[in-house]
């Protein structure tokens, strides 16, 4: 292996209670606000089709006049507890909130620059507010920070002249400043969700990305990074230059998901999938015509998908400038939410099963337990449900909200669940005991002598 002194500080899978926790949510919702909301995706009259966070770059909107949005940020409608409600009885398990995206605008009365929400109309500290509200709800909060600073004269995208090199070090100090102020005031945050890491000047800079890591957890033992933040010695990012993840869990995954088939590589370590509702919007945007806007069923398969590949799925929600969510994102809330109540189980502390995928749905399989679940998203025309085991299982029963199916071994470690439900109206959980082959056999001819 290439000696690094930036690289991945650990291999295999964190095992202490906070990763176990983090790891046992599996659902989480995602939330990117800022000045971005006001404008909603169109600038004087003109609407951009691209991401609406991105205004300011597809709009070429003057940086001063961007930041001028601060003296509207007055969301008369934000109420935390209602958004931590909504979240709640969508069955999600944590939030990550923008604390600053690339624009550079701070949701905290941060001490570190002016642009921030004590500055605006509003002036409360809308993050304290969430933290406290979704914490109340038993909700875990994570922070978004971007590194990548719009507003910031001392940003780089990379580093060119002696200049750059001095300048870009007051960046780095800012941003460090502005990480232990985030991870000292609020004490109950779990992670960080770094982005706006790829360009030149931060690739450039390995040391500084381990160096903001270590810092945070050791003002908070037990944080939880993602893999996006680091470069190491040679620029590489979220895998070292031997190939090991750096971080605590891997966050390449926006807007797809590993292939249940070709991607089990995954199953190997921690990993967090983050979706959008439209095809590609993180902020508000107020015409959702734009593009594909994805169902609540759509999004609850990747949230199994997920799940039955030991990952995290982070579903993405948009607030308005007043502090309100589209009619769209309350309908998912509430279809997810009406499966979750009944099906939560399945997702919640379950993760892969170690069996091969198969055309009808997914496994999941809680840690160590003995039952496997199968969620049947797509019933076959024969109403065979075909299960491979792995190793020396048997299949001893298959059952759905109390009433059996037939259990027919069809081969070795092969079976059909004859799946009899007629119309499906919802992905169906249908939850398998399995028992050791070899014990089974006895139990199993017990049942027959
Ligand atoms: C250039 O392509 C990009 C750049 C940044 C993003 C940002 C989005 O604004 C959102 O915050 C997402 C998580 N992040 C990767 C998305 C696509």
């Amino acid at each position: 292996p290439v000696p690094l002194r930036y690289g991945a500080q650990y291999t295999g899978m964190r095992t202490d209670e906070a990763m176990q926790q983090w790891r046992s949510h599996r659902f989480g919702q995602f939330i990117h606000w800022g000045l971005y909301a006001i404008p909603g995706g169109v600038w004087n009259g003109k609407t951009y089709n691209y991401a609406a966070e991105f205004l300011k770059s597809s709009a070429r909107i003057p940086t001063a006049t961007w930041d001028s949005l601060m003296y509207q940020f007055n969301p008369r409608e934000f109420d935390a507890r209602a958004w931590a409600k909504m979240a709640k009885q969508m069955g999600a398990r944590y939030m990550t909130i923008t604390t600053k995206h690339h624009e550079g605008f701070c949701l905290w009365p941060t001490k570190f620059t002016d642009f921030n929400i004590s500055n605006t109309p509003f002036r409360r500290d809308i993050l304290k507010e969430l933290v406290d509200a979704y914490n109340a709800e038993g909700i875990d909060v994570n922070f978004y920070y971007s590194v990548l600073d719009w507003h910031h004269p001392d940003w780089r995208y990379d580093i060119k002249s002696p200049e750059d090199s001095v300048a870009f070090r007051r960046f780095l100090d800012f941003a460090g400043n502005q990480l232990k102020e985030l991870a000292t005031n609020y004490p109950t945050v779990k992670a960080f969700w770094f982005d706006g890491t790829w360009d030149s000047s931060i690739k450039k800079n390995g040391w500084w990305t381990l160096e903001a890591e270590q810092m945070l957890k050791s003002v908070r033992p037990g944080m939880i990074v993602n893999s996006r933040l680091r470069a190491d010695d040679f620029g590489k990012r979220h895998f070292d230059s031997n190939n090991q993840l750096m971080g605590d869990y891997e966050s390449g995954y926006e807007r797809r998901l590993p292939n249940p088939v070709k991607d089990l590589q995954v199953t190997k370590w921690d990993w967090e999938a983050c979706m959008t509702v439209p095809e590609n919007q993180w902020g508000y945007h107020r015409d959702w015509t734009v593009s594909h806007v994805k169902s609540p069923l759509e999004l609850l398969e990747m949230l199994v998908h997920a799940t039955s590949m030991g990952g995290n799925f982070l579903l993405n929600f948009g607030p308005d400038g007043n502090g309100g969510f589209r009619n769209e994102e309350r309908h998912i809330a509430q279809f997810i939410g009406k499966w979750m109540e009944k099906n939560g189980p399945v997702i919640w502390d379950c993760g892969y099963a170690g069996w091969e995928k198969q055309d009808w749905g997914y496994f999941t399989r809680k840690n160590g337990s003995a039952h496997v679940n199968m969620i049947v998203f797509n019933k076959p025309v024969s109403g065979l449900l075909k299960v491979k085991v792995k190793g020396d299982v048997k299949i001893l029963s298959a059952k759905a909200g109390g009433k059996a199916y037939r259990v027919e071994e069809i081969a070795k470690n092969e079976y059909f669940i004859h799946f009899t439900d007629r119309k499906m109206t919802e992905p169906r959980v249908i939850v398998l005991e399995t028992a050791k082959a070899s014990e089974a056999a006895d139990k199993y001819q017990d049942a027959r002598t």
